[in-house]
């Protein structure tokens, strides 16, 4: 395991970078709540970062942060180099809940985004197909969300996503409300996916196997409040990985066991205070 203190090499070399960020939420009738004390880390490009800890802990907060969303009490946030002013106009977000609009069939949910930024329509159809193509829906280019199974409408959010082609892509539990066989599908597909050009990805999820199983690194945070990266573990299985099949490495249990007795502690402390 390396040490989490300061990001490594120059803010030009990474895609993302947190330098001493600290995140605090006001809340009425009271002081602020210190959700994240001082951060420092940086995700370096064509590299899949996860980001996982005990409920509550602050990872969709520092997601948030990276996207724009929140904006820190103090530190900067810099992305593909340049420090961060407003909303990440360089990220493509998939989020637990799904973006497709239900009155829109698959194709023309797929094709929006490119139409919206001023594409004709007949082209933003044919890169829209073929999206659907690659996230295996061609045969599903006319239902609507509601004609679509939980895994199918991912595949969806998938495919609107990455059509738009953003530099980075930030994913907060994307296939959280699915069952665990469609996780491990939908987590080989976006392998695959990001595979062909390899974008920086930081992914937040509750689930250690996942992001094992997916990432070239994976960061724990600890409880919170004033929470902050406690790990930071490189993750040396080989790629290309087949979700569902990486998983009976032994590699990859020794990895599970290295991280989980750090994790561990944290998710201990979490449910120790909500019992208390
Ligand atoms: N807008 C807000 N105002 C006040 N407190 C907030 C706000 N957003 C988040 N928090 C608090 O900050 C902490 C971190 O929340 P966050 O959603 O980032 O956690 P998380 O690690 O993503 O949790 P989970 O795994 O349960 O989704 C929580 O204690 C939460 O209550």
């Amino acid at each position: 395991m390396s040490a989490p203190d300061a990001p490594p090499g120059p803010a030009a070399t990474s895609a993302i970078r947190l330098d001493d960020v600290r995140i605090a939420f006001p809340i009425k009738g009271q002081s602020t709540y210190e959700a994240v004390a001082s951060t420092s880390f940086a995700v370096a490009e064509s590299e899949f970062v996860s980001i996982v800890g005990p409920t509550g802990c602050g990872k969709s907060t520092l997601l948030n942060a990276v996207a724009g969303l929140v904006k820190p009490a103090g530190g900067r946030v810099s992305v593909l180099g340049r420090p961060l002013v407003g909303l990440c106009r360089e990220a493509g977000y998939l989020f637990q809940q799904d973006a497709v609009m239900p009155w829109k069939t698959a194709l023309d949910n797929v094709a929006l985004g490119l139409e919206v930024a001023g594409r004709p329509r007949a082209e933003a159809e044919r890169e829209a197909r073929d999206w659907l193509t690659r996230v295996g829906l061609a045969r599903f280019a006319d239902r609507y969300p509601h004609q679509l199974s939980g895994g199918q409408r991912k595949r969806v959010g998938l495919a609107q996503v990455l059509i738009r082609h953003p530099k980075i892509l930030l994913m907060d539990e994307p296939f959280g409300p699915l069952d665990a066989q469609t996780r491990q599908i939908m987590g080989t597909l976006l392998l695959d996916l990001w595979a062909a050009d390899r974008k920086a990805v930081l992914f937040v999820t509750h689930d250690l196997e996942e992001a094992i199983a997916l990432s070239d690194r994976v960061l724990i945070m600890s409880a919170g409040p004033n929470a902050r990266i406690i790990g930071d573990h490189r993750i040396d299985l080989a790629r290309p990985r087949d979700t569902a099949d990486i998983r009976l490495d032994r590699r990859f249990h020794e990895l599970h066991r290295a991280i989980w007795s750090e994790l561990k502690a944290e998710v201990v402390k979490t449910y120790g205070e909500a019992s208390a």
